[in-house]
C-alpha cells in the first residue's frame, strides 16, 4: 500500500522555489530516504508531508487523504522527529513523553505503560526520572525518536536523525531505527551523510535544488551511476588538475576535486598499477567502494557535504 504519494509536488517561498516539482511514492514498511546537501529542499518536503507547511502546488496525498482538508487527522497517525530537538527542558525524561502523550488524547495510564515502554526500546530507562538539559546530544535524539512513537504513529518522519552527532551516538541511533523498521514501522528520513542512507534506506530519492536527479536502492543507484570501485590520489601539490592530465584513459571516469583526484574503475589494484607505469607518484593512494557520494558527485559534480 502506497502511504506517501506525491506528484508535481512544488513549494515555493515568494518568487524561490525550494521544492520544484517531484514526485514521490513511499510504500508501507519501508525506509525511505531524502539524501542531498544543504538546502536541497528536503526538510520543505518533510514539512509538507508533516501537513505543517502546505503545498504550492501539486498533488499530495498521505495515508490516502489530504493534507490541506485532513491535516489533523493526518498528523495523528505520524511521529515526527524534527531537524533540531524541542524537548521541554523544564520536564523529565519520562515527562516529555506522557505530557506529549496527552496532546493525542491518550489516556493518563497508558501514556505510562507507553513512556516506559519506549524509554526502555531507547535504552534511557536509567534516566527516566532526570532532567532533560543535562543528557548528551545522542541521548536527546533518542528521546525525540521515543516521543514520536508516543501516538504509536503509522509512518515516522525523521528530518536529519544523526546531524550533529558524535559517531557512537550516531551507531546508536542508526541501530534503534534499525530496530523500528524490523518491527515494520515505515520511515521516511532526510540526510546529507551518504553512509546514514546507505545503512538505513531501503529506497531513496537523491535531491539536489529542489529537484529528483535520481531514484532507488543505495545498491541500484551505485550500480547504475558509479562504477565498483574508486582510488583515491593526492599528489602533493597546490592544485590536483596537472595530474589529471597524466591520468587520460585510467579508468571509466575521473573527478577532480580541490585536494584529490578520484578514479572510478572496475578493479581499483590494477588502476594503481597503470598510475605507477605512469610514473606519477601520489602522496596517498586510497582504493575504496563506491558510495553514494560518488553517485551524488556523477549526477552533480559536486560532493555532498563541503
Ligand atoms: N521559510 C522559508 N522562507 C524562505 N526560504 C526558505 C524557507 N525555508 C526554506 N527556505 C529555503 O529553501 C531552500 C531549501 O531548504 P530546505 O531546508 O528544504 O533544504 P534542506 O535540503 O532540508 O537543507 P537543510 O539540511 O539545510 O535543512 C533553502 O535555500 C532555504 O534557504
Amino acid at each position: 500500500m502506497t502511504l506517501i504519494h506525491a506528484r508535481g509536488l512544488v513549494k515555493r517561498f515568494a518568487d524561490f522555489t525550494a521544492v520544484d516539482g517531484i514526485d514521490v511514492d513511499v510504500q508501507r514498511g519501508e525506509a525511505f530516504g531524502f539524501l542531498g546537501p544543504n538546502g536541497a529542499g528536503k526538510s520543505s518536503t518533510m514539512r509538507m508531508i508533516g501537513c505543517v507547511s502546505p503545498p504550492t502546488d501539486g498533488t499530495l496525498s498521505i495515508l490516502g487523504l489530504d493534507p490541506r482538508r485532513d491535516g489533523p487527522k493526518i498528523r495523528a497517525k505520524l511521529g515526527v522527529c524534527p531537524q533540531l530537538d524541542n524537548l521541554d527542558l523544564e520536564l523529565t525524561v519520562r515527562e516529555n513523553l506522557t505530557t506529549y502523550a496527552r496532546f493525542f488524547g491518550i489516556p493518563r495510564k497508558v501514556a505510562r505503560e507507553r513512556a516506559a515502554e519506549l524509554l526502555d526500546f531507547v535504552q534511557l530507562t536509567e534516566r527516566a526520572d532526570s532532567k532533560v538539559e543535562p543528557l548528551s546530544g545522542g541521548m536527546k535524539r533518542r528521546l525525540t525518536i521515543a516521543r514520536a512513537l508516543v501516538n504509536e504513529p503509522e509512518i515516522v518522519l525523521l528530518d536529519e536523525p544523526t546531524t550533529g552527532l558524535d559517531p557512537q551516538a550516531r551507531h546508536l541511533v542508526w541501530e534503534r531505527l534499525f530496530r523500528l523498521k524490523q518491527r515494520g514501522v515505515t520511515l521516511v528520513l532526510t540526510t546529507h551523510y551518504m553512509d546514514e542512507a546507505e545503512q538505513l534506506c531501503d529506497r531513496l530519492v537523491v535531491m539536489d535544488a529542489g529537484k529528483i536527479v535520481a531514484e532507488g536502492s543505495p545498491r541500484a543507484l551505485i550500480e547504475q551511476y558509479s562504477t565498483r570501485e574508486v582510488v583515491e590520489l593526492r599528489f602533493n601539490a597546490e592544485s590536483q588538475d596537472a595530474f589529471a592530465g597524466k591520468l587520460d584513459g585510467v579508468g571509466e571516469r575521473l573527478e577532480v576535486l580541490p585536494d584529490r583526484i578520484l578514479l572510478y574503475v572496475a578493479d581499483g589494484d590494477s588502476a594503481v598499477a597503470e598510475v605507477q607505469r605512469r610514473l606519477l607518484s601520489p602522496a596517498s593512494v586510497l582504493v575504496r567502494r563506491s558510495s553514494l557520494e560518488d553517485v551524488f558527485l556523477h549526477l552533480t559534480g559536486r560532493t555532498l557535504v563541503d
